[in-house]
């Protein structure tokens, strides 16, 4: 591969081994996707010493980015740059240890992603702020909106679009549409449109103490209803709170696609569409912890561990789009492309992330249930029969939407493992 001029000359400023200029010609490679080479410059730098190149010789580890995955690894590179004072290594490793693999799942996280908001960090910020958001307490609230604000400040969109939608509301704060606008034109200028609207209804707050940071929180049971033994399938209101159903549609709203399947012999749409939505897969290497931590709550109150979870899908679907009845398991045949070892879809966890004016419900024909789509309020069924055989009477659709857009974020869970931390 030919090199552009700014890849030429970062190339001869790293020829001494300098370890900021390996760090800096790493990180430009990185951006033109030649990650194997990045791999071992990021390396180099870490050997000698610099934390920032510790960090991200760790994250292509985590994710298998230019090598193979290897989160002991990873963990053994943070832990030497926070040992030597980076509280963004601390910030990684409270993210593999919400896993519960690599590292136990224990107050560390607290500690390390307080350390982290203290260094003012904006994803820690922003995880911390909408831990607090789920709190009924004043001035949780209040540190919510502090944080988000702080985030804000320091240039994070995210936080920024959160923070336009608390203001406007009047979610922890008085309503305060002037302020809100302000940051929506601010928004605006760097292209950053509007979220749609997405208001719980019910705020269903976490029972912890004011005041602390208790990310274990996102374990606690839910209170889940029964609306039918076969198919095996649950509600539970209120699982996600308004600010994670929106930051849900902030991470994939740039990275939908048509979820159409093109025909390669014409280009046209097949006929024989499943589905007719867009869809968004997060790649692991986009979490952040508060993704991370609703993606554990996700998985948590289906019961099953958070590594057997398969990439997060957010589908939007358009007035008279749907998702046709079919099933979430693998045909045998096809599991053999994908992780086999971690077998099959088990069970299914959907959550709606805003209000839909009409239709959207997910149907079950053979337990001639319909579920409504509130904000929040989470699907999980089964796939798979207790034996691990097929389940046939899964079958489910996405009726079409028939006024407004739906917005839905689903785990598929394996039997076994998937992810690596
Ligand atoms: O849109 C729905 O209600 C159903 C979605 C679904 O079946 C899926 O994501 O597997
Ligand atoms: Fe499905």
């Amino acid at each position: 591969m030919i090199d552009d001029p700014a890849l030429f000359d970062l190339r001869h400023q790293a020829r001494d081994g300098s370890p900021p200029a390996l760090y800096r010609l790493a990180s430009a490679l990185v951006l033109r996707h030649q990650m194997a080479e990045a791999f071992v410059l990021h390396r180099r730098a870490a050997e000698a010493g610099l934390a920032n190149a510790q960090i991200e010789h760790a994250r292509m580890l985590m994710y298998g980015v230019g090598c193979d995955a290897d989160a002991s690894q990873a963990v053994a590179w943070l832990l030497r740059a926070e040992l030597a004072g980076s509280p963004i290594a601390g910030y990684f490793l409270a993210l593999i240890a919400l896993g519960g693999q690599a590292l136990p799942r224990d107050g560390r996280i607290n500690e390390r992603l307080m350390l982290a908001v203290r260094a003012e960090y904006p994803p820690a910020l922003r995880a911390v702020a909408m831990h607090f958001g789920r709190k009924a307490d004043r001035d949780d609230q209040a540190r919510c909106m502090q944080w988000l604000e702080r985030a804000a400040g320091l240039g994070d969109a995210v936080a920024a679009r959160l923070l336009a939608e608390r203001l406007q509301r009047g979610e922890g704060c008085r309503p305060r549409p002037d302020a809100a606008a302000q940051l929506r034109r601010q928004l605006a200028q760097h292209g950053v449109g509007p979220l749609p609207s997405v208001a719980v209804p019910e705020f269903v707050p976490i029972n912890a103490q004011p005041g602390q940071l208790q990310m274990e929180d996102v374990l606690q049971p839910v209170d889940l209803t029964l609306q039918s033994a076969r198919p095996h399938v649950l509600t539970v209101d209120g699982l996600l709170s308004a600010d994670e159903c929106r930051l849900l549609i902030a991470a994939s709203e740039s990275r939908l696609q048509s979820s159409r399947t093109i025909d390669p012999n014409d280009g046209l749409p097949l006929a024989m569409d499943l589905r007719t939505s867009s869809d968004a897969s997060l790649d692991p290497i986009l979490e952040d912890v508060a993704l991370r931590a609703v993606q554990l709550r996700m998985a948590s109150a289906a019961g099953v561990p958070l590594s057997h979870a398969e990439h997060l899908t957010v589908l939007r679907y358009e007035p008279g789009q749907e998702y046709r009845p079919h099933r979430d398991y693998r045909p045998p045949g096809s599991l053999e492309r994908d992780r086999p070892d971690a077998g099959n879809r088990l069970r299914t966890i959907c959550v709606y992330l805003n209000e839909v004016q009409a239709g959207g419900e997910t149907e079950f024909p053979v337990a001639g249930l319909r579920v409504a789509p509130r904000p929040g309020r989470a699907v999980i069924f089964d796939n798979l029969h207790a034996d691990g055989a097929p389940d046939v009477d899964s079958l489910h659709a996405g009726l079409p939407v028939q006024r407004g857009v739906k917005w839905l974020a689903t785990l598929w869970l394996r039997q076994a493992p998937y992810r690596n931390f």
